[in-house]
């Protein structure tokens, strides 16, 4: 359809060149025709130069946000996690490895024991395991040669009883290669409660349950296809920082099957990153770059000559910065997205919009604005998928979810970054503090990606391509929300409600 000729709202260029600047809630996009359903709305993606995805969403380089189960359920759901890098290079490739050979749905790290042991170490938890599952070893990755049920130790008195002599020997299995919905559907055929999940050569992978199965029947189906790179695995990013000491991390994650690298810094226009840059591209051909954080056009381009990939933008926006407050600098998000994608674009250099996401219309305004995925901590906090254990406080299930600059994730990496040089004084520029238990990322993110469909369905356009030509052309309207407008628009005038998004 042609753009109406009516004196009605911005167009972004008009908006974000007067001085001010604005984040996600500050603006609000004008709606257009509508010519097709939101099933029709395509979000496939780059990541960067070389990496499509069919999610535009990508789990933020923290601590408490991307560890192996985070980056694996990411890119099933078609997105990707980045793989923080507080931690030893042996770690983090570590975690690369677990993140490529995570089957989505299955029990991981099943309790696994040793013929010798006794039922002692069954029972002797607070919560007992109601099954165990015998190796050679006594642990994942060995040959399976038991499986212990309620069944086997429910009449058995003596503790001290060691598990080979109550076990059920050659439990019935199944192969490592079936997908999740092959292995229930054997498990439900054969009224299995407990099937472990064997390789090739026997050894004990996984174990699905019957608990797995009715969990993962309340998850919405995925309708779009997984991430997978060449090696056949699903992709998998990782973070690094730009000091010497990195060039040998690299080297390990890249051996762990790393397939993206993100230069993890506040402020990504630097002589470090720029070195960075020119090392990784002369001595990884093919590996995509992404270089940040970037909030101004001139730090886009200065990174963008330096060989990035790909650009990653946002400087105090996240929910645990204190960047703006600590060092002055940084931009209200919307306006950096605009401004950095505007010159990306010139240079077909795809934008991630990092920070500040904290519901679906977020995401929108950031796709609109051009970049091309979001990436997210606190959106993301709070998941099963998060690292980290669930605790109670005052009645609520909460998580714990730190920024990469508070004291608490210094004092942890206690690496080259900042402990290491102790001549410096460390100056926080981030918190640490606890959300409240989401659920898991398989509901979150489906649904999550549902009402971005519908967003872009009322804006008119069928594809973040179709919405970045639009914004870029001018026909995208916008306009400036009043602090009246924005109470207008959220929820008001109620003596009480509840608010379920999903
Ligand atoms: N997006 C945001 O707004 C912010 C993000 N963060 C997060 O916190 C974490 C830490 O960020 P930064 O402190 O920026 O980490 P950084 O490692 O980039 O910088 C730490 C300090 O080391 C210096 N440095 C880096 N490479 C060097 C080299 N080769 N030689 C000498 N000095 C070098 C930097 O200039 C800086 O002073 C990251 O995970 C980052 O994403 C922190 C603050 C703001
Ligand atoms: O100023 C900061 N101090 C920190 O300690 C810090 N840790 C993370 N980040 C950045 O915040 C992003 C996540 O933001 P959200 O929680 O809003 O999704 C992340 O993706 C980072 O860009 C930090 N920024
Ligand atoms: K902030």
């Amino acid at each position: 359809m042609a753009s109406p000729d009516f004196e009605d709202g911005f167009s972004a260029q008009k908006l974000f060149n007067q001085g001010t600047s604005y984040t996600y809630d500050d603006v609000i996009l004008h709606p257009y025709f509508i010519d097709f359903p939101s099933e029709a709305v395509n979000l496939t993606t780059h990541l960067s130069k070389n990496i499509t995805l069919s999610t535009p969403c990508i789990s933020s380089p923290m601590d408490t946000i991307t560890e192996s189960s985070m980056a694996a359920t990411m890119a099933a759901l078609g997105g990707i996690g980045i793989v923080h890098c507080n931690n030893k290079p042996s770690e983090q490739a570590s975690i690369i490895q677990k993140a490529k050979s995570v089957c989505i749905g299955f029990t991981h790290d099943p309790l696994c024991l040793s013929p010798s042991d006794t039922l002692r170490t069954l029972t002797e938890d607070s919560s007992p395991s109601p099954y165990a599952l015998i190796t050679e070893s006594g642990t994942l990755n060995s040959k399976l040669l038991g499986i212990l049920t309620e069944r086997d130790f429910f009449s058995v008195n003596d503790l001290e009883t060691q598990v080979k002599d109550v076990m059920t020997k050659v439990p019935i299995c199944t192969s490592s290669k079936l997908s999740f919905d092959e292995a229930a559907a054997f498990l439900i055929s054969q009224k299995l409660k407990y099937l472990p999940i064997v390789s090739d050569d026997e050894l004990l992978v996984d174990l699905l349950t019957r608990e797995d199965v009715k969990r993962m029947r309340g998850f919405p189906p995925s309708s779009v296809a997984s991430s997978i790179g060449e090696d056949g695995k699903v992709l998998v990013g990782v973070a690094i920082g730009t000091r010497e000491s990195d060039k040998e991390r690299l080297e390990h994650v890249v051996k762990a099957g790393a397939n993206v690298v993100v230069l993890d810094s506040s402020q990504g226009d630097s002589i470090y990153q720029r070195e960075m840059i020119g090392y990784i591209k002369r001595t990884y051909q093919g590996l995509d770059v992404i270089a940040g954080n970037v909030v101004t056009a001139y730090q886009a381009q200065n990174l963008i000559k330096a060989g990035a990939d790909g650009l990653r933008v946002g400087m105090g926006s996240g929910s645990i910065c204190t960047t703006q407050e600590v060092c002055a600098v940084g931009r209200g998000q919307a306006t950096a997205v605009y401004k950095v994608a505007s010159v990306a674009k010139d240079y077909g250099i795809p934008v991630i919009a990092d920070g500040g996401i904290a519901n679906s219309g977020h995401i929108v305004k950031a796709l609109a604005l051009g970049a091309s995925t979001v990436m997210m901590g606190s959106f993301l906090a709070g998941t099963e998928e998060a690292p980290g254990s669930y605790f109670y406080q005052n009645g609520r299930r909460l998580k714990n979810y730190r920024g990469m600059g508070s004291l608490d994730a210094m004092l942890k990496g206690s690496d080259a970054r900042y402990l290491g040089d102790k001549s410096k004084l460390k100056i926080a520029q981030g918190v640490s503090g606890a959300v409240h238990d989401k659920g898991s990322i398989l509901k979150i993110i489906p649904y999550t990606m549902q009402a971005v469909r519908q967003g872009f369905q009322d804006l008119g356009v069928s594809s973040i391509q179709s919405a970045h030509d639009r914004c870029r052309s001018g026909a995208l309207k916008f306009e400036v929300r009043t602090g009246a407008a924005q109470v207008e628009g959220g929820i008001h005038d109620l003596v009480m409600y509840e608010k379920k998004t999903f």
